[in-house]
């Protein structure tokens, strides 16, 4: 698949403008966090999506700072730079979703969230407001974020996101990791990984209000 270049450059861009405003946000402790945009067109084998480069500090902005990765997360152009060690994951959300961003990263309420509700495996979530940002609009409604465990070995991850994903939750948990939230653009991922945090912070606090779960 060829790849325009101004394609390639706004992806970046785009990257480039959420990174800075979720470092801001301290959503990128010592080094953590990945976000991807995908560029041109869409097919569940045939892919190419922007990463960022693994291991960087993602609270400054570098000409190192992302990369083109194919549908198995290999490198699409010569470069020095590596994927982020999680693009596996990144490839099997887009080859399952379709979707055309996923942003990744670790705050301590997402991970108490899947600290609190491992034994489920989900973290349960009724009749708050912001459930509508997933375009859930009943009244009342539950939504269950799934929770995958956090193996060393990011394909035994990454094989297991099919299994889990819920049709109508645009994201995922690693136990005490951090989420996986994706949507069709930066702006729909942007507000589904808002919603989420917003919803463990609400979670993890009610549950402490309640002293249990
Ligand atoms: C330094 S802790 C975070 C990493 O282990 C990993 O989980 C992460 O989110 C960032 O990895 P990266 O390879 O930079 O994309
Ligand atoms: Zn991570």
């Amino acid at each position: 698949m060829t790849i325009r270049l101004e394609d390639k450059q706004r992806a970046f861009k785009e990257l480039s403008e959420v990174k800075a405003l979720f470092a801001s946000r301290n959503w990128f402790p010592g080094t953590s966090g990945n976000l991807s945009v995908r560029v041109g067109d869409f097919a569940p084998d045939a892919f190419t999506f922007a990463i960022t480069a693994s291991g960087k500090d993602k609270s400054v902005s570098t000409p190192e700072d992302f990369l083109l990765v194919d549908r198995h997360g290999k490198p699409v152009e010569a470069t020095s730079l590596k994927p982020s060690a999680e693009t596996l994951i990144h490839c099997e959300i887009y080859r399952l979703t379709g979707a055309g961003a996923i942003f990744h990263v670790h705050t301590v309420f997402n991970n108490l969230a899947s600290e609190l509700y491992k034994d489920r495996g989900h973290v349960p979530i009724k009749g708050v407001e912001l459930i509508k940002a997933f375009n859930i609009w009943e009244e009342d409604a539950e939504i269950r974020v799934p929770i995958l465990p956090n193996y060393a070995d990011i394909p035994r991850i990454a094989e297991l996101v099919e299994g889990r994903i819920e049709p109508r939750v645009p994201g995922v948990l690693l136990l005490n990791h951090g989420i996986y939230a994706w949507g069709a653009n930066s702006f729909e991922a942007k507000r589904h990984l808002e919603a989420f945090e917003f919803l463990f912070e609400y979670q993890v606090r009610l549950a402490g209000l309640r002293g249990g779960q």
